[in-house]
Order: C-alpha cells, then sequence, then structure tokens
C-alpha cells in the first residue's frame, strides 16, 4: 500500500499543537516542527506540550521534530502557526524548499515597518509556493478539547481550499471556503486589538451594553479600515471578522483578552505580558494600526484611545471620558454613499 505523504505544522505553540491533532485525528500522519529539541523530546515520550496545551493528548499520528529543512522536504502541505515575529525570519532562508509548496498561514498578525500581512510575507518569500490562510474564531484550547468549532480557508487558489477542507474538516471542526484571502487574513489580525479592550472592560466591571458597544463599534471601525485598504467589507460579517472578534472579545481563554484584563487591573503592559507567556499579537498590531490608519486618514477612535493608554501615558479613566464625549457618528457605514 502507498504510504500517505504527511503534512507539516510549522510552531510548536497552543494552536500548532491543536491544528497537529485535528490533521491526525483525520488519520493524516503530521510532522510537527519546534525549534526547541527538549520540548519535541518531552512531546514524543509524553504525548502532551506541557507548556503551552497541559492536559491535551498528542494523537499517536503527530511526530514532534526539529529538523525544518527535511520537514519540508518531506511534506506538501504546510500549515505555519508561527508568531508573526518569527514567521519571516523561520522561513526566509528556507525559501527554496518553499517552491511548490502548499502554504497555509493560520498567524494573525501585520509586520511592522511593510504592514504586511502574514500570507503576503510568504508570497514574497515564496513566488512560487501555492498560498493560503485559515482564519476564524479558534480558540486553540477549545479546538484542542474537540469542542464544535467553524474556521474559514482563503485562497484565490480554489483547489488549495478544498484540499484543506478534505484534511481538516472533521467531526468536530467546520471548514468553509473564502476567496477573499486579503479579508479573511486581516479580519484575524485586527480584532486581536480590540480583544484588549474588552478584556479591560471586563476588568473595570463594565455591563454588558457596554461590552456590545464595543464590539460592534470595533466591528464598524475595522470594516471602515479594511475597506479603504480595498478590502470587501461583506467578509467582516462572517467567521473571520464578527465571528472572531466576538469569541476574542468575550472569553478569557484568549491571550489579548488576558493582557487587556491585567492592565484593567492595574498591571504595566509589561507585567501584563509577563504574567501570560505566551503570543498577544494586538500589541504590536496595535502600533502598526495606529501608524497606518493616521496615514490613511481612517477614523478609528478605539485604536486611537488604547494607544494612548498604553504608549501614551494616558488613564483608562481619561479615555474613556475622550471617548463618550466624540462625536456619534454613523451607525453603519457603506450603507449609502453618504454614509447616513
Ligand atoms: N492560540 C490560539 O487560540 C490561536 C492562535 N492563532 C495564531 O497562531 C499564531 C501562533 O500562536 P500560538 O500557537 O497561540 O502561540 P503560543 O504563544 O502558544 O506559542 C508560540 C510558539 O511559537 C514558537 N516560537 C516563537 N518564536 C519562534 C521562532 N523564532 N522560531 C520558531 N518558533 C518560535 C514558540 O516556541 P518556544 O516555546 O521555543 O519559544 C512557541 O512554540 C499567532 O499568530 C496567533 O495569533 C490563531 C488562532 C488561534
Ligand atoms: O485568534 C484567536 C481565536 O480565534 C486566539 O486569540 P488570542 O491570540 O487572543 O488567544
Amino acid at each position: 500500500m502507498k504510504q500517505q505523504q504527511p503534512i507539516a505544522v510549522l510552531g510548536g505553540g497552543s494552536f500548532g499543537t491543536a491544528i497537529a491533532n485535528l490533521l491526525a485525528g483525520n488519520g493524516h500522519p503530521v510532522r510537527h516542527w519546534m525549534r526547541d529539541a527538549e520540548q519535541a523530546e518531552t512531546m514524543r515520550s509524553v504525548r502532551e506540550n506541557p507548556r503551552y496545551l497541559k492536559g491535551v493528548k498528542i494523537h499517536a499520528n503527530v511526530e514532534p521534530v526539529t529538523d525544518l529543512a527535511a520537514t519540508l522536504a518531506d511534506c506538501q502541505l504546510i500549515f505555519v502557526a508561527l508568531p508573526s515575529s518569527a514567521l519571516r525570519a523561520v522561513l526566509q532562508p528556507q525559501a527554496q524548499a518553499l517552491v511548490g509548496k502548499l502554504l497555509v498561514s493560520t498567524t494573525k498578525g501585520v509586520e511592522p515597518g511593510t504592514f504586511k500581512l502574514m500570507s503576503q510575507i510568504l508570497e514574497e518569500i515564496a513566488p512560487q509556493a501555492r498560498i493560503g490562510v485559515l482564519s476564524g474564531p479558534n480558540l486553540a484550547r477549545e479546538v484542542a478539547d474537540q469542542a464544535l468549532t467553524a474556521s474559514v480557508v482563503a485562497s484565490e487558489d480554489e483547489a488549495l481550499c478544498r484540499q484543506v477542507q478534505a484534511v481538516l474538516h472533521g467531526r468536530t471542526f467546520r471548514v468553509y471556503a473564502s476567496a477573499d484571502r486579503f479579508g479573511v487574513e486581516l479580519g484575524g489580525a485586527l480584532k486581536n486589538v480590540y480583544a484588549i479592550i474588552a478584556g479591560m472592560a471586563a476588568a473595570l466591571g463594565m455591563g454588558e451594553n457596554t461590552k456590545s458597544m464595543l464590539i460592534t463599534r470595533a466591528l464598524a471601525e475595522m470594516t471602515r479600515f479594511a475597506v479603504k485598504l480595498g478590502a470587501n467589507p461583506m467578509t467582516f460579517l462572517g467567521l473571520a471578522g464578527v465571528g472572531d472578534l466576538i469569541v476574542t472579545c468575550s472569553s478569557p481563554k484568549s491571550r489579548n483578552y488576558q493582557v487587556g484584563f491585567a492592565l484593567g487591573e492595574g498591571l504595566s503592559l509589561e507585567d501584563a505580558i509577563g504574567r501570560l507567556g505566551e503570543v498577544a499579537e494586538g500589541v504590536n498590531t496595535l502600533k502598526v494600526l495606529k501608524a497606518r490608519s493616521e496615514e490613511l486618514q481612517v477614523y478609528m477612535p478605539l485604536v486611537t484611545g488604547l494607544h494612548a493608554i498604553l504608549f501614551e501615558g494616558r488613564t483608562l479613566t481619561q479615555v474613556i471620558e475622550l471617548l463618550m464625549r466624540a462625536e456619534p457618528k454613523t451607525d453603519v457605514d457603506f450603507i449609502s454613499p453618504s454614509g447616513f
């Protein structure tokens, strides 16, 4: 019998582990690459990722590995679950090995300086690869615990979408397809910023009206920004837009929410990140988003307010006061050309 080709997952964190387990549970051999040999050894012997996903059993089909070149050589389909700060540095030296591969980014971040999304970096590094993204309301812990979940694979390459659906879609994990890679990926990156704000609001004991206002105005703001960049606003009504915004802004399992909660409790940004010990992409995204929204002259009061608290020494009380005094503009942009 012909041996099945393995699928690669890059990144030994919580999401990489969750995706590797899903693929393995669907019957695929998985090479799960991580940089830390000690971690790989622990995962091989204990069948658990105690640092990032304690208590979740690693499927027998998952092989934790540390040789990146061999992993890329052996696999045609490659899921990238690295933090945005590491993706380029890890994959640029491997550019030759990526020719003709199917690369699917699950990373939700933006590159400082270039404002590139991760799949755009992959495209730049490997112009002869086929590129897609996976995004949606997908808290790693819940995916790993087999909570019923839906996600979106997005690519201009329909055959890639079908292939990703075929390997990932399963009993507990639904995979929808979209041709709007840019919109799907942008939604996943932007919502992290608003999850920080939602975490702060929760720590301050704010009510349900406030939480709803925050999520809805966040959606208005991120859609306005996306449209300025040429994205289709309708994509933001899907799983990777409003879906991911809802889960990340309502769940204490979100790391971005946790950072916001810690800030709301009075911790400094440094201490909030230190206490988390995992990636919270929203902090870096906030910096680049604030600069880009100013360049593009897009009105983003929540982004401006959070930036003022985190990086300009404003207090939460001052910013809330300013936000509540600002002129209320239209409820939903894009309904008519006048916006009203
Ligand atoms: N967790 C979630 O619920 C979801 C996360 N995502 C996205 O997935 C991406 C990864 O997040 P997640 O898995 O949660 O992160 P974690 O914080 O759980 O883990 C980060 C992982 O990245 C590794 N890493 C960091 N720097 C490097 C590097 N330079 N080279 C190689 N590996 C490196 C870490 O390795 P080490 O331990 O050796 O430092 C660790 O394995 C993020 O963009 C996130 O937004 C998307 C959907 C859901
Ligand atoms: O993207 C996520 C859920 O869809 C995970 O969010 P956090 O990175 O905030 O944990």
